[in-house]
């Protein structure tokens, strides 16, 4: 069984319920039929009930049994934007600027409250809304989990080439958060990656700390920012197994990896790719995605309280039904 295929049984067997915010957009509709249909998730979708049900049967799409809520009429917006104010006190939100974000037209912030109040128990978009947005309003609302400074992500890479990771799988980090993490960040991007390798792939992870030198054959401040990661990622988590720097071919391929980096436990055979800063990370998976051909499965979004996963804007309904069998998931704990 493909690893989609697992994810999706695993999400079947306990269905979460999965807020959608993103209603006119009709992937998201198409997606939300598809995920009922096959016992996915329960869905809820968030916008104007008559507007929603034009697009559905302009599109021939069959919303049964998918909750369609209206933020502006919802019988909990008093309650959230309540909520909302406590949570944003500190930097002087007042209620009527809590009414207007839980109610704009893109549904993040109250998608964002279903999920924190456990009225869902996780969310996905970005199909439309860029990531900003999405994990603006996810940090506001959900918040981080206990313990982490550093919310990241990473995508699931499906590569054609099965030598590579584990049976061709890879996971890429960070790829849509943090544009130039500093040390301790790139460090629990590592550990975060590193445990959710163990969680979706049930294998160890073997950490690459990536960098355009390998084992000191280039002297810049860029590649001692990854070594600096390296040791504070080893602090954390003592019995990981990482390595760096390493450049992605020494990462990658046996006879490169022994030859630049002899001795290491990870060159050669890493399956978990840790990038140096998000230019790195978001161009890497889209080359690879887009020339090679593998299939790009996230960005899986690690280190907020509860599950809420952004898309790409070029996503495919194929790719929205994955990340919500994927929150189903993470939700199921
Ligand atoms: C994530 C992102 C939206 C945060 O941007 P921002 O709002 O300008 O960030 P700020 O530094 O002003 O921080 C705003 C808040 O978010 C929090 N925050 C920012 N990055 C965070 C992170 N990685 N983890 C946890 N919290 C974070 C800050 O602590 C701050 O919290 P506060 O409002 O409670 O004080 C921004 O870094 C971004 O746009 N990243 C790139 C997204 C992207 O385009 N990816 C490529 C396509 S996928
Ligand atoms: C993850 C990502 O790169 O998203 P987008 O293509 O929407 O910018």
């Amino acid at each position: 069984m493909s690893l989609v295929d697992q994810i999706r049984a695993k999400a079947k067997m306990n269905p979460k319920t999965v807020v959608l915010p993103e209603s006119y957009d009709e992937r998201m509709l198409f997606a939300a039929q598809q995920v009922m249909e096959q016992g996915l998730a329960k869905i809820v979708i968030l916008g104007n009930k008559t507007e929603v049900q034009n697009i559905a049967t302009a599109k021939g799409i069959n919303l049964s049994g998918v909750e369609i809520l209206e933020p502006a009429t919802a019988p909990k917006l008093a309650a959230y934007v309540d909520s909302l104010v406590e949570l944003r006190k500190s930097k002087g939100l007042t209620r009527e600027e809590a009414e207007k974000l839980l109610t704009a037209k893109d549904n993040l912030y109250f998608a964002g409250m279903m999920v924190r109040e456990g009225d869902a128990d996780g969310e996905v978009a970005g199909a439309t809304g860029t990531t900003g947005d999405v994990l603006r309003a996810a940090f506001q609302t959900v918040g981080t989990a206990p313990g982490i400074k550093t919310v990241s992500s990473f995508f699931l890479m499906i590569t054609k080439t099965p030598s590579f990771g584990e049976n061709g799988i890879l996971l890429f980090a960070d790829c849509a958060v943090n544009p130039n993490p500093d040390a301790q960040a790139l460090a629990e991007i590592a550990v975060a990656t590193a445990r959710n390798c163990k969680s979706f792939l049930d294998v160890p992870a073997r950490v690459a700390m990536l960098s355009f030198s390998t084992k000191g054959s280039a002297s810049h401040p860029d590649a001692d920012k990854v070594l600096k990661a390296l040791e504070i990622a080893k602090g954390i988590d003592p019995m990981m197994q990482i390595d760096g720097e390493l450049q992605a071919d020494a990462a990658l391929l046996p006879k490169v990896g022994e030859k630049k980096a002899p001795g290491s436990t990870v060159a050669g055979k890493a399956n978990v790719l840790i990038f140096p800063d998000l230019d790195a990370g978001n161009i890497a998976y889209k080359l690879v995605e887009r020339v090679a051909g593998a299939e790009a499965v996230g960005p899986i979004i690690q280190g907020l309280a509860k599950p809420v996963n952004d898309l790409s804007r070029g996503c495919s309904v194929e790719d929205i039904v994955n990340v919500v069998a994927i929150t189903a998931v993470q939700a199921q704990g």
